[in-house]
């Protein structure tokens, strides 16, 4: 497990979204050396494929041990990791946000 993140703030969630996905789109032509993302982006398919399962499990156990701030910190890891998957197979937020809106009932 990584060292969980201290002190943490309620954020906007759309803008922290938004931002985020913006970072991740401007990896692309980083070096991989030096950048995870660029890495994830450019790199073997099963590689951020595995690592999207991997955290999502992760999701799960801190769930099944009941503990707050580890799903939380989890959590993040998956929703960066999934930003990242979106970036790679070109689905934009607006796309995603649009999937989810179609389905409001
Ligand atoms: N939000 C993230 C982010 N969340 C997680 N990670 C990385 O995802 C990896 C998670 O892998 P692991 O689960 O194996 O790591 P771990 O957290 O030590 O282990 P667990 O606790 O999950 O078991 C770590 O290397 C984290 O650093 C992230 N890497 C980058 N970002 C964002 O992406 C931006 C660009 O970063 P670069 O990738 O450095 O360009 C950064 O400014 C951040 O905003």
């Amino acid at each position: 497990m990584g060292v969980r993140t201290a002190n943490v703030q309620d954020g906007d969630m759309g803008e922290t979204l938004a931002s985020l996905a913006q970072t991740i789109h401007g990896r692309w032509d980083h070096d991989p050396a030096e950048s995870y993302t660029a890495r994830l982006l450019n790199g073997e398919e099963d590689e951020l494929l595995k690592k999207l399962a991997e955290e999502a499990s992760e999701v799960i156990m801190a769930c099944k041990d009941d503990d707050h701030d580890h799903i939380r910190y989890e959590a993040g890891d998956l929703v960066y990791h999934l930003l990242v998957t979106l970036e790679r197979y070109g689905v934009t937020l607006p796309e995603l946000a649009g999937e989810l809106n179609a389905r409001m009932r």
